[in-house]
């Protein structure tokens, strides 16, 4: 079997103006999609950033792949390292929130974009789940949390309307936040996304979250937005509410010395985001908590390898999300499906994006009782909707944004946004 086409597609979809540590989403996420089809007629698909410097890595990536075979991973991963090596990639300002779009993790995420891809098609040439590829199902539904945001109700910028979720900025607001995800999607835990707001408010929001959902695993996500010491002030005043307290303070130090100081389980996505940093992790005991990733973590296989190194370290194991559609949540799906000892319901934005803006036929995918079910047809189980992609790549041409920048975005609200960090 050989490759004969590579296709790249740059989309953007509609996001809500939701608050971070940075500062604010834009009004349009971006993303690429990836098509890859073999002289026997099988496609496979991925989905990775779109953000500027990682789609110019794919799409020089793209015409070398014509000829190869899609079972050959070390040949890709060979012509994905030389690619980096010979194009420095640009380093990202005002996106420190999505690690895969690092410049450091050039040739993670963009092995990671085609990996899915290969496996999604060696999964269709022979007639199995992509699961199946790595190892068999030991789940198959995937548990995942209800992810909320403060936020703003509209887009600063005209010409953008409200969107159906309204503002969320006090306790009251983020309670109905989270009872609709919960009705709608079957949520059992809930992550908050913090470090937008005064630290004691966001604690107090936590607290009211707790009362109106007794016994719901509660996650309080900072992004490394409050300093050690206001990390353990609130640590004190959040006392045995949290499951897991997710990247408060910056630093694989701050992390571990807070853990001594506190004895909580710290989650992170931000201070373990490859090998060598899990490495020094493991020394130090900063984190009790990897939040795999596998746009970041440089694929499918490394996620399992990632896995495995936190059941080895005695580490829990959770996954991280960015803002996405439905071919990167599958494949998370997939490999979710194939790792024993995920302990944790994974992240997920996918609520957020509109349901008019999937790229899969049949449209969004259903997270039901909070799971999304493994797709037991060939490979990822997905078709690319050709009439959708053409519509959001349109979108991306015309929406003017090539890289994310949340703290542009907030300046347009704030003139005077600062980026000092740790923040409170
Ligand atoms: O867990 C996390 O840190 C994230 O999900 C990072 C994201 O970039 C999130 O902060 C966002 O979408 O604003
Ligand atoms: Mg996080």
């Amino acid at each position: 079997m050989k490759i004969v086409r590579v296709t790249v597609t740059p989309i953007a979809f509609r996001d809500p103006p939701l608050l971070n540590a940075s500062g604010i989403h834009e009004p349009f996420a971006l993303r690429s999609i990836i098509e890859i089809e073999s002289d026997t007629g099988y496609i496979g698909l991925g989905e990775s950033y779109g953000d500027a410097p990682a789609l110019a890595i794919q799409q020089q990536v793209q015409s070398q792949l014509i000829g190869l075979d899609p079972f050959n991973l070390n040949q890709l991963r060979a012509i994905v390292q030389a690619t980096v090596a010979a194009h420095k990639p640009a380093s990202l300002a005002g996106a420190e929130l999505a690690p895969g779009s690092h410049a450091s993790k050039a040739v993670s995420n963009a092995y990671s974009a085609f990996e899915v891809a290969f496996l999604d098609l060696q999964a269709h040439s022979l007639n199995v789940p992509l699961v199946d590829l790595l190892g068999g199902a030991v789940r198959d539904r995937i548990p995942f949390s209800a992810y909320l945001f403060f936020k703003y109700a509209q887009h600063i910028d005209s010409p953008y309307k409200p969107d159906s979720w309204g503002e969320a900025l006090n306790e009251e607001q983020i309670v109905a936040q989270a009872r609709r995800m919960l009705e709608t999607y079957g949520f059992k835990s809930i992550k908050l996304k913090a470090g937008a707001l005064e630290p004691e408010h966001e604690v107090a929001c936590i607290k009211a979250l707790k009362k109106a959902f007794p016994g719901v695993p509660l996650r309080i996500d900072p992004n490394a937005n409050w300093s050690l010491e206001t990390s353990i002030r609130m640590a004190e005043l959040l006392g045995d509410d949290l499951q897991y307290y997710e990247d408060p303070t910056p630093g694989l130090d701050g992390m571990a010395e807070l853990h001594k100081r506190t004895g909580l389980p710290l989650a992170t996505n931000m201070v373990v985001t490859d090998f060598d940093e899990f490495r020094r992790s493991v020394a130090l005991d900063s984190v009790q908590i990897v939040l795999a990733d596998h746009h970041y973590w440089g694929g499918l296989r490394d996620t399992q390898v990632l896995a495995k190194m936190c059941q080895t370290f005695g580490l829990g194991v959770s996954m991280h999300s960015n803002s996405h559609l439905g071919i990167s949540l599958m494949a998370m799906a997939h490999v979710a499906a194939s790792v024993p000892n995920l302990d944790y319901a994974c992240d997920t934005h996918y609520p957020w994006q509109e349901p008019d803006e999937e790229v899969i036929k049949g449209g969004k995918l259903p997270i039901i009782d909070g799971c999304v079910q493994v797709t037991r047809a060939p490979g990822l189980g997905l078709e690319l909707d050709h009439d959708q992609l053409g519509m959001l790549h349109d979108q991306y041409l015309s929406c003017g944004i090539r890289q994310r920048d949340d703290v542009k975005q907030m300046r347009r609200y704030q003139p005077d946004w600062k980026t000092v960090k740790p923040r409170f």
